[in-house]
């Protein structure tokens, strides 16, 4: 049987490259978003990381007509009301960026003693005509005093994971996936894959006979 193609929805490379170096062994072809040219991007105005996910996952999905994965993911500070949530990307910002993100953070941060904060991350699976599957997970750990390291992406040089002794930018690809939210959400998919793959096809096999219903209704009309 032919793999199974899936469309990686998110537009950050840190995300992408952590996606593909966890699926990598396993029987399905993977894209990126950015192999199909300029196609609109998804808003992501939804109350949680769960809607979030479904939207940008579902928008892609809708656009490509190919089953699509999307993440979404934030950091949440106990310290600041579990801020900056599902704001994270645009902490800092209509411009922000991850310097300026983490530099608002370690100043909203400053003489605060609880450091606890946790990633979370959302993936969801979704295909074309809507239905999706969702992976949740958390990873905790604490907020730094200052950018630690260089590795990663967006708050990993201001999150400490204290089992490790290190920031998650401090760490490597894989080592950070071992424990990380997105690494944790993606080894819950993995472990259902032969199941995930079946619900799959059976989605798109019913996609294509709606498609052919309609040809068929239009050409008989
Ligand atoms: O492992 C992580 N290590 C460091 N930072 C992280 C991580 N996971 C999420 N984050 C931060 C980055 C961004 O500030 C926000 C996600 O925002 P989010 O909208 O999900 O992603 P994004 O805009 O970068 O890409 P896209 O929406 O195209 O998937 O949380
Ligand atoms: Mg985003």
């Amino acid at each position: 049987m032919n793999a199974i193609t899936i469309v990686i929805a998110t537009r950050n490379k840190g995300k992408t490259a952590e996606i593909r170096e966890l699926l990598k062994d396993y029987p399905v072809e993977i894209k990126d978003v950015t192999d199909f040219g300029p196609i609109p991007e998804p808003m992501e105005d939804g109350k949680d990381f769960d809607e979030n996910a479904y939207k940008k996952a579902h928008f892609t999905a809708r656009v490509l007509g190919l089953p699509a994965l999307a993440d979404d993911s934030g950091l949440e500070v106990e310290a600041l009301g579990g801020a900056p949530g599902v704001h994270s990307a645009r902490y800092a910002g209509p411009d922000a960026d991850d310097v300026k993100n983490n530099e608002k953070l370690l100043q909203a941060m400053a003489g605060k003693s609880n450091r606890r904060a946790r990633f979370v991350c959302v993936l969801s699976l979704a295909v074309p005509t809507g239905p999706a599957l969702t992976y949740e997970a958390v990873c905790e750990g604490e907020i730094t005093h200052e950018l630690r390291g260089t590795h990663g992406f967006g708050y990993d040089p201001v999150f400490y994971y204290p089992p490790l002794g290190k920031t998650f930018a401090e760490m490597t690809l894989e080592e950070k996936s071992s424990v990380s939210h997105r690494g944790k959400a993606l080894r819950e998919f993995r472990d259902e894959f032969d199941k995930v793959m079946v619900w799959l096809r059976q989605r798109l096999e019913e996609e294509k006979r709606m498609l052919v219903g309609d040809i068929c209704q239009h050409d008989h009309s």
